[in-house]
């Protein structure tokens, strides 16, 4: 799915969303510490990190919510604020209880595609879109904070935008809604358009990001494929059978690859994708008859990579 441009997105400019030494002081907390990064159309980009990462501050600097101390971030290379009818372009979802728990649904939405210059159907097509289509008339108060999620979602999506932002939008919801939205994301991204969704689980991305952009401590610490984080995890590894065993493992341990030669012609490689290892034979005219990546939890990726970033720690049980 992931690359293809099916939808109406499909008409609109690069949906590039681009990230350059963005930095943010709240007095002396560092919360954003020179990230640099670029979110693609076509593709679900998981943005994560521990607790206090710094995802929320760089995804209200993006909406211009914030103003970054330094550094820029900007949506198709310009600023948030300088497109007028902001939901055309953007949609996003940063935190579900900001809304007037007073008015009903279809009310804060009829506000909401008011003031972007929306029609008025739109309201109903994407409480539908949400599966609360037969709760517009319901005032918001009474909502399940997953319902208030699934709100959030409908509103970013009123404006059927090319760019959409989702902070922590799983929350809240239960194990069908988690589904439901993963699928979305997906559909979202398959249609060409560029799908940023923050997390601090891992496991809520497992199944839904092709691209993965991590932080910790307001730091860039990955920016890569899902595989290829994967990899990154102490227990992943390659399998690799080839007819010259002994010079294939020459070559990966040139570059730092610890290589296990295990039965005849296989070898068990760690510290290098199976792109890389591929990469490697051909370069060195070294034949492989398979180069098989396995193992590698992403939540054991993610939890080595960010352990020294981790703000807030429970104490042992006893
Ligand atoms: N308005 C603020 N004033 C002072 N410090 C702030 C403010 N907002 C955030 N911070 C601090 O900035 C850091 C980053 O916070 P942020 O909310 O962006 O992280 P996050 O990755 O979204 O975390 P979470 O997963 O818990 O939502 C934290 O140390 C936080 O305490």
């Amino acid at each position: 799915m992931s690359g293809r441009c099916t939808g109406p997105a499909c008409d609109s400019v690069d949906r590039v969303i681009e990230l350059n030494q963005l930095t943010k002081h709240y007095g002396s907390v560092l919360a954003v510490n020179g990230l640099t990064f670029t979110v693609r159309p076509g593709q679900v980009t998981g943005f994560l990190g521990p607790n206090g990462a710094g995802k929320s501050t760089t995804l209200r600097m993006l909406l211009g919510l914030n103003t970054p101390t330094s550094g820029t971030a900007v949506i198709d290379g310009r600023p948030f604020r300088e497109f007028g009818t902001g939901l055309r372009h953007v949609g996003a979802l940063l935190d579900a209880n900001d809304v007037h728990k007073g008015r009903t649904a279809n009310a804060h939405l009829a506000a909401l595609a008011c003031s972007n210059g929306l029609p008025r159907r739109r309201v109903q097509e994407v409480l539908e879109m949400v599966g609360l289509g037969e709760a517009g008339r319901r005032r918001i108060g009474g909502f399940s904070l997953g319902m208030r999620q699934r709100l959030g979602i409908a509103a970013a999506l009123l404006g059927d935008p090319p760019v959409l932002l989702f902070d922590e939008p799983v929350n809240g919801l239960d194990p069908e809604g988690i589904r439901w939205a993963r699928e979305l994301f997906r559909r979202l991204a398959g249609e060409g358009r560029t799908v940023f969704v923050s997390s601090h689980l891992m496991s809520e991305m497992a199944n839904t990001a092709d691209h993965l952009i991590v932080i910790g401590g307001g730091r860039l610490i990955a920016d890569e494929p899902v595989g290829d984080f994967a990899a990154r995890a102490a227990n992943a590894g390659v399998t690799v059978r080839t007819p010259d065993p002994d010079a294939l493992a020459e070559v990966l341990r040139n570059v730092g690859a610890s290589v296990l030669a295990e039965s005849q012609g296989t070898l068990s490689v760690t510290g290098l994708t199976a792109a890389r290892i591929n990469e490697l034979a051909f370069t060195h005219r070294v034949m492989v008859h398979e180069v098989t990546a396995h193992g590698g939890s992403l939540e054991d990726a993610f939890m080595q990579l960010t352990a020294d970033s981790v703000q807030y720690r429970a104490g042992d049980p006893r």
